[in-house]
């Protein structure tokens, strides 16, 4: 008796379990067929455009090539494969050429950001930003408020305060030049004692949060004066209670970048799975605490005031069309926006210049004696107004933001209603387009064969500047394009301008690729240089 119930029960485990794996055999094969080969057959106007296999079927490929940081290089090499038109994702096509980014970016023609912003907006109660706003309407009320901040006026006023965190950087690499002076220690490299070894893209990085800190909210984060990476951070524990913390606002930033722009290429379906990965998991506590070090600053300002009018008090004084100003909540958002917008980008490209320059020393030489020649009676920091318009200076900014490009991906945008043909294919509501930046910037026919060479020169030749205009966007085109486009430009041209005229820089690597990690932006990870002070 005892027997037969454990045969029968045997059976009925085998029973159960045969039906239960046909079960999630069914189950799997029917999400397969829903996420896959579905989504597939329903665009199939995208078929004929080529690109990895796996790209054609699911969003995996670009997410995984995210993930490994380099994927402006992936999507690069696969144009190289196949040409203008890659297809980079089931409903993604990347097209590399400059024709395409006034139908794709350009004013007027209806294109929106798509849900992979969504990643990129703040954790509640925060509202999103201006860089994540979807919403044509909502996007053109909150423009127009904060362009506003961004007055030429505006900026003339922010040049004190970006000259004041400059000379902070000289006098600080100055004590480490005398201090190396004096030791007279090797270096890294032979022929090079006496030099200072430093990091320059962790120096970079400090003058970069000083300086948007001041600009933003009235002061500095005070990372130049005490030579580290560190914000005060505000948060709510699990509790409910008020804490307070402080960070290393570079690496949040980093792994803030790395969250949204990977993040941002998931189904929305699979976000909430995906934060179940530890990969995501660490990277999105890096999140909240951006958010906490934004309202770490708010509150402080708003307690302390600003002795100046600094880009807070701009927005605080703002009215919308409807004469609305803007909450906390939108306020905070917003400077949250500013610091992440306005740091990091300065800095990942300031560090681009050294390198290039540094790997170049014909040119470097060519920019040091532009600045002793035309800089002759200016203080350690110059004016904007001396340097606004120094031929090779501005070719080299031009060349290493062409060459670099922080921004490097194609940015998305979605095809609105009636859809759009794009360098000859039309392209149906609701399709995703990008123009990647980093392609279309090695573009031959307009930047010459040797495009893939690093070259300031290419920038003085007569009608360069209406020529590679066409397909130059480090700072993107249309509505959508960097408000911060004049304060970054002002800002390194005085940073470039003072530190090359002060210093001899060499690398202590200078045969090796400047190494790159890209969240959204294409970051340059360390740069160990030996600076020494010119005669
Ligand atoms: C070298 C420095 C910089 C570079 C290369 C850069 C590049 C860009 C790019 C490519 C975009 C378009 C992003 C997209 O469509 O997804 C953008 C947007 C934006 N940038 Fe910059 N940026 C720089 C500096 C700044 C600075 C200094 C600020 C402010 C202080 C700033 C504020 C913004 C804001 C608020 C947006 C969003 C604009 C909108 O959606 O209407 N940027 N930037």
């Amino acid at each position: 008796m005892v027997e037969a119930d454990i045969l029968s029960y045997g059976r009925a485990a085998v029973e159960w379990s045969t039906s239960s794996l046909a079960h999630l055999a069914v189950t799997l094969l029917a999400v397969v067929a829903a996420v896959v080969v579905v989504p597939f057959f329903q665009r199939t106007h995208l078929i004929g455009i080529p690109g990895p296999l796996a790209a054609k079927f699911s969003d995996f490929w670009l997410l995984r090539t995210a993930m490994n940081g380099h994927r402006f290089q992936s999507v690069h090499e696969q144009h190289q494969k196949y040409g203008t038109f890659v297809r980079i994702a089931p409903n993604h096509v990347s097209i590399a050429h400059h024709d395409a980014l006034n139908p794709v970016y350009g004013h007027g023609t209806g294109t929106l950001k798509p849900e992979y912003y969504d990643a990129f907006v703040p954790p509640r109660p925060f509202p999103r930003g201006l860089f994540n706003t979807r919403d044509r309407a909502e996007h053109t009320r909150k423009r127009k408020i904060v362009s506003h901040t961004f007055a030429p006026k505006t900026i003339t006023a922010f040049e004190p305060f970006i000259r004041r965190e400059i000379q902070m950087l000289l006098d600080r690499w100055d004590e480490f030049c005398a201090k190396a002076k004096d030791e007279q220690k090797e270096g890294p490299r032979p022929g090079t004692k006496g030099r200072a070894w430093l990091d320059v893209l962790m120096w970079l990085n400090f003058f970069a949060f000083d300086a948007i800190g001041d600009l933003a909210f009235g002061s500095t984060f005070g990372m130049l004066e005490k030579g580290v990476d560190e914000a005060k951070v505000e948060y709510e524990d699990s509790d409910g209670n008020k804490k307070v913390d402080y960070c290393s606002a570079v690496t949040i930033i980093n792994e803030r970048g790395e969250f949204s722009g990977t993040m941002g290429l998931a189904p929305t379906w699979m976000r909430p799975y995906l934060l179940k990965l530890p990969w995501f998991e660490r990277r999105l506590r890096s999140v909240k605490k951006l958010t906490g070090i934004a309202l770490a600053r708010v509150n402080d300002r708003l307690q302390n005031g600003s002795e100046r009018e600094d880009l807070l008090a701009k927005l605080q004084s703002a009215k919308d069309d409807r004469g609305e100003p803007m909450g906390k909540m939108e306020l905070t958002a917003e400077a949250l926006t500013q610091l992440i917008a306005g740091s990091d980008t300065t800095s990942n490209s300031s560090c681009a210049i050294v390198y290039h320059l540094a790997t170049h020393p014909d040119k470097m030489r060519k920019l040091q004696a532009e600045l002793d020649e035309e800089l002759k009676h200016s203080e350690d920091v110059p004016l904007h107004s001396d340097v606004q318009e120094l031929p090779y200076l501005q070719a080299v900014l031009s060349e290493s933001l062409r060459y670099h490009s922080t921004s490097a991906i194609g940015l998305p945008r979605v095809i609105p209603a009636g859809g759009a043909t794009v360098c000859g294919k039309f392209f149906p509501a609701g399709t995703t387009l990008s123009v990647p930046a980093y392609t279309v910037h090695r573009e031959k026919e307009v930047y010459g064969d040797d495009a893939e060479e690093y070259n300031p020169d290419r920038w003085l030749a007569p009608d360069a500047r209406k020529n590679f205009d066409k397909a130059f966007i480090p700072f993107s085109v249309g509505p959508r394009a960097c408000v911060g486009r004049n304060v970054a430009m002002m800002e390194l041209s005085l940073l470039i301008a003072a530190i090359f005229r002060r210093y001899d820089i060499v690398l202590a690597e200078p045969d090796k690729d400047l190494p790159t990690f890209e969240g959204f932006l294409r970051k340059p990870t360390i740069l160990i240089a030996g600076l020494k002070r010119r005669e």
